[in-house]
Parts: C-alpha cells; structure tokens; sequence
C-alpha cells in the first residue's frame, strides 16, 4: 500500500482577480497554475503552504484558508496525489518569476482553464464563488478525465 503524497495549491485573491503561475517546469510544466508542491518531513501541510508559495512566488503570507481537498489518481500508478488548496489575500511582496514558476494576476472572469490542468474547470466556479470543496479525479496520463466526483462541502 503506497500512502498518498500530500501536496499543496495557493490561490491568492484580491477582489476580482486571482495570482496564477505558468510552470516551467517538471510536474504540470506548461499549465497555470497556482502555487505549491510537496509537503516536507516535520513542516504542516499549512507551513508547506506558505514556504511553497514565498519560494516560487516572492510573496508571503502569514494565513492561508484550507478551502478544497482534491484526490487524483492516475492509472497505473499507485500513488494517489492529495492536493490540500489554500487561498489568501493578505500577501506582503511583489509577484516575481522564479525558475518554477511565471506569476500573472488574471481577472476573475477570464481565468485560462484551456491552459490549466483539466480538473480546475470543474472545481475553480467553487473556489470563485468562496465554496469549500473535496473531489477525487481518475486520470489517464495528464490530459484525460476517465471519471470524478466533486461536491461542496460545509466543512472539509
Ligand atoms: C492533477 N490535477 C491537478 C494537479 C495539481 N497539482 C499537483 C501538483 O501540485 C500542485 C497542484 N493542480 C491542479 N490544479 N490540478
């Protein structure tokens, strides 16, 4: 039993637009996106947050609000991904490019879900709307939703 691999997604918002990155590189290469990636031994999923987005965009904060838990399987890997997002407002910095990521705000009625991982177009209108959410998608290869479940939650 392979245990699942926690990552983490920083949304930050001001009133009606929203900080995305294009990624570089490695891992969802080419797609906005928001900001994070791996949770490391003796940090919380909280403090794997924060440091995710201060090292791939200059900003920082000092709270993020969980917000959605995402479940993504990919056929023929056992690793399941368990992707914690996060949103925030209150940021101190300057959006910068770092070798990761290419930060750019986008209004909130013109997010580029074509150019953003296919499940974010079912799970953005709830994260745009201030809804907590928890889904799980089956993936084939990166592009390819075979089946997913997705609700709005209360509470996560
Ligand atoms: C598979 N679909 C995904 C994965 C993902 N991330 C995985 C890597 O860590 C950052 C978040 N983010 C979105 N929007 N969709």
């Amino acid at each position: 039993m392979v245990a699942n691999k926690v990552l983490t997604l920083v949304l930050i918002r001001e009133a009606s637009r929203v900080l995305l990155g294009m990624k570089k590189r490695g891992f969802g290469e080419g797609r906005w996106n928001g900001f994070g990636g791996k949770v490391e031994k003796g940090e919380t999923i909280l403090q794997g947050a924060i440091r995710e987005l201060r090292e791939e965009s200059g900003l920082q904060v000092t709270h993020l609000d969980e917000v959605g838990r995402l479940m993504f399987e990919f056929i023929g890997d056992p690793q399941l991904l368990e992707v914690h997002v996060f949103t925030g407002t209150k940021y101190t910095g300057v959006p910068t490019e770092t070798n990761e990521m290419r930060p750019c705000w986008y209004a909130v009625d013109k997010i580029p879900l074509k150019e953003m991982w296919p499940d974010d177009k079912y799970w953005f209108p709830m994260f745009l709307k201030g809804s907590k959410f928890s889904g799980y998608f089956k993936f084939e290869g990166h592009n390819k939703i075979l089946e997913y479940d997705l609700k709005e939650v209360e509470k996560l």
